[in-house]
């Protein structure tokens, strides 16, 4: 159950300004494709099949990075997906901007240059500090009504988040009410069985949140990547340390080794470990060998055919599975073995299933599994880590407080 508005709540025929994240990553300058311009095209395409005027709201990069580019790449990205033009305007509340909104008429899609390009939206303040910007006090007399789609940047307490819905009629468009929807269901416990986790990948400091917070919610953490590694260190094994060009576990473990040690001894029972590891052998093949009595020699990247039977069996007795972050590097398909193993587990089973991770989602394209193989594959990264672990999102938070008069 939702607890704000959604756009079934609008009356058709309004001029809307609609808050979505095509945050994409920039390769020498050009704005990759990803599932979050399919995804709030799809929330364009019900806005314009009710009659509305749309413009819309987004951000890319930050200032200093080299993805710290214009929108009108994504203006065309986002026209393909939806077969209809978007035209864009180099300005975000400046008098161009005006008056291209003041042009907009019912079926125009309109994409205003980066917010991060104006000073006020960035600083982390309250909503209602950033109700008081000149960009929120410029634009919002110009709509109806405001739309935050922007499920995936819900963590930042930013002026185009969390502005206007302090100062207009606020809704959320359906990327917002899916991915809300799907993603706290975890903290309600609305399952009928075990609860597993896969949690992977690189980053110790996001996952070890997650144990710690949810371990009253989930019953099982099945453990790989460079993170699975770090806690087989944590239990006395041999490995979890940098060998040759690898600089991804000992400052983890100089972080984090405290958090690590009092997590496997707090939860030992609902954690998996891997107990076989695979690695790229002399001839460039991929090798596998036990964990017991194993001395880190090498890379390690993947975990082993052992490993990843026993997490299918664990996500197959499940009535629900996450991930975040991957077994292995999977985006190397000799690795990718442990990863494809649960994911594929995960779609021909028919417990509520959420794929996530910025970078883990994209195992769905690539090896050809379907959205709709999963109950959600979440477009939302670091918000999917904040929801999971149950922290509120100040973006959802504002749209729950605002209402459509
Ligand atoms: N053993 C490993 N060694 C190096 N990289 C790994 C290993 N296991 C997983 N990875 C990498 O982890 C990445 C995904 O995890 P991460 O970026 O932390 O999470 P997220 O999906 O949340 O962005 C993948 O790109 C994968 O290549
Ligand atoms: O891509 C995003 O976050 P993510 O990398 O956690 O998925 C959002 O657009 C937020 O961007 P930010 O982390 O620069 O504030």
């Amino acid at each position: 159950m939702t607890t704000f508005r959604t756009i079934d709540d609008l009356e058709p025929g309004q001029r809307l300004l609609v808050r979505i994240d095509v945050n994409a990553a920039v390769e020498d300058g050009t704005v990759k494709d990803s599932r979050r311009f399919a995804r709030h095209a799809e929330t364009i395409r019900e806005l314009l099949a009710d009659d509305h005027a749309v413009a819309l709201l987004a951000h890319q990069g930050r200032p200093g990075r080299d993805t710290f580019v214009s929108l009108e790449q994504h203006a065309d990205i986002l026209a393909d997906h939806l077969d209809h033009p978007v035209e864009f305007v180099a300005d975000t509340y400046g008098e161009d901007a005006l008056a291209a909104i003041d042009d907009l008429e019912s079926g125009d899609v309109l994409l205003l240059e980066n917010v991060r390009m104006c000073d006020e939206e960035l600083p982390e303040e309250p909503p209602d500090a950033k109700a008081e910007t000149d960009l929120v006090r410029t634009l919002a007399p110009a709509f109806d009504a405001y739309v935050g789609d922007a499920y995936s940047a819900a963590h930042r307490s930013h002026a185009s988040i969390v502005g206007f819905p302090r100062v207009m009629d606020a809704c959320a468009g359906r990327v917002m009410e899916r991915e809300y929807t799907a993603i706290t269901a975890v903290r309600d416990r609305e399952f009928d069985g075990p609860v597993t986790m896969i949690l992977g990948g690189t980053k110790a400091e996001d996952v070890i949140p997650i144990i710690e917070r949810l371990d009253d919610v989930v019953d099982r953490f099945c453990l790989g990547g460079v993170v699975g590694e770090l806690f087989l260190r944590a239990d006395g094994h041999d490995v979890g340390y940098d060998v040759g060009e690898t600089s991804l576990f000992d400052h983890q473990w100089d972080d984090h080794r405290d958090r690590l040690e009092r997590s496997l001894n707090a939860y030992r029972d609902r954690l998996r470990l891997p107990s076989d590891l695979a690695y790229e052998d002399d001839d460039g093949e991929r090798a596998e060998v036990v964990v017991e009595g194993l001395e880190k020699d090498r890379p390690f990247l993947d975990v082993g055919s052992e490993t990843a039977d026993r997490y299918v069996d664990v996500v197959e007795d499940s009535a629900a599975a996450f991930v975040k972050g991957s077994l292995g590097v999977f985006e190397d398909e000799r690795f990718a073995k442990g990863t494809v193993a649960v994911v594929s587990a995960m779609a021909d089973s028919d417990c509520f299933t959420v794929v996530g991770g910025g970078d883990t989602a994209r195992v769905v394209e690539l090896y050809d599994f379907d959205d709709d193989d999963f109950s959600r594959v979440t477009v939302a990264g670091g918000a999917y880590v904040r929801a999971l672990t149950g922290d509120s999102l100040v973006g959802v938070e504002v749209l729950e407080e605002g209402s459509l008069k």
